[in-house]
């Protein structure tokens, strides 16, 4: 039986000593969507990411991925290998973790290592003509090549992954994270830091990911991000939380107008430096010309 959820978070609870990061958050994550979580500082929203992906394992509450092959996970019991191997669970990080004095093109192979690695068993058995080592050596070949288009970064496939300029390392580890073909995408703020042209481009290439580009299948995402911009734009889906509680659930119009939402992000605007530069840096993320 296929259903049209995905991920369904139910009563996640983390505690860390007498702080409730969380406090009985539920929410689902519909096949096809892309989902923001959005909130202010502090509002809890790495932690669920951190939760979901098997680096914190929760207080309590249940966080289950039903993909459509049938099996079901329940990832809060699950470690985070195991979570990104057996059930398809990819992740990016706020901060890049490329390797940096690898090339673009071995960026995207490493990732495959999963894949490759039971290879070279095969190699083993490819000396005497038994084996499939290079037939998996060609398909991470060529779906690292895929993303490479993708991103457009395919005349840079063999500089350094470091020398590339950011906005285009954030995407190379969006086309890392593919190569891994997850089920369910999980992007802690991919927007942080770039121009609006970058963001441009970070938004198509996230309608790319969830629509199946190139017929790759579609990729169901699940992303924090602070770029109301970005958010607004391409999710398909927003759960804000403030104080580790969800106050808000729906679409993008619904939640913009939600008056609990506004008064969040009010109250986090006092706390917030607003200088010229980052005025006009929003105003454009915002596509506000005057
Ligand atoms: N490992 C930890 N140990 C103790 N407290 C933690 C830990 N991780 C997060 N917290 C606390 O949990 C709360 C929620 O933090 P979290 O990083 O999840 O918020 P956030 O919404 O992602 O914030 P930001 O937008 O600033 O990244 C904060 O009060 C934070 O200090």
């Amino acid at each position: 039986m296929t259903t049209t959820t995905l991920l369904s978070v139910t009563d996640l609870t983390m505690r860390f000593g007498g702080l409730t990061a969380v406090n009985k958050l539920s929410f689902d994550v519909r096949k096809g969507d892309i989902t923001a979580v959005i909130g202010p500082n502090g509002a809890g929203k790495t932690t669920v990411f951190n939760c979901i992906t098997g680096f914190y394992r929760p207080t309590s509450g249940a966080i289950t991925l039903t993909p459509d092959t049938g099996v079901q996970f329940d990832l809060e019991h699950m470690p985070g290998h195991q979570i990104a191997r057996t059930a398809h669970v990819a992740r990016t990080f706020q901060n890049i973790r490329l390797f940096a004095g690898m090339t673009v093109l071995e960026n995207l192979l490493v990732a495959q290592h999963n894949t490759l690695m039971p290879s070279v068993v095969r190699g083993l058995l490819a000396v005497f003509g038994l084996g499939g080592h290079r037939a998996a050596e060609r398909a991470a070949l060529e779906r690292a090549r895929f993303w490479l288009d993708a991103i457009d970064l395919t005349a840079r496939a063999d500089d350094p992954a470091g020398a590339l300029p950011y906005g285009d390392q954030r995407r190379l580890e969006i086309a890392r994270a593919m190569c891994t073909e997850p089920v369910l995408l999980c992007l802690d703020e991919p927007a942080a830091g770039l121009n609006p042209r970058e963001s441009d481009e970070l938004a198509t290439l996230l309608g790319r990911i969830r629509d199946g580009a190139g017929g790759t299948p579609g990729c169901s995402i699940l992303l924090i991000e602070h770029d109301m911009g970005v958010v607004m734009r391409i999710s398909d889906h927003i759960v804000v939380l403030d104080h580790g509680k969800k106050i808000s659930d729906g679409t993008p119009e619904a939640v913009r107008s939600d008056p609990h939402v506004i008064a969040a992000y009010l109250g986090e605007g006092d706390e917030d430096e607003v200088t010229e530069e980052t005025a006009e840096a929003d105003k454009a993320a915002r596509g506000v010309t005057a």
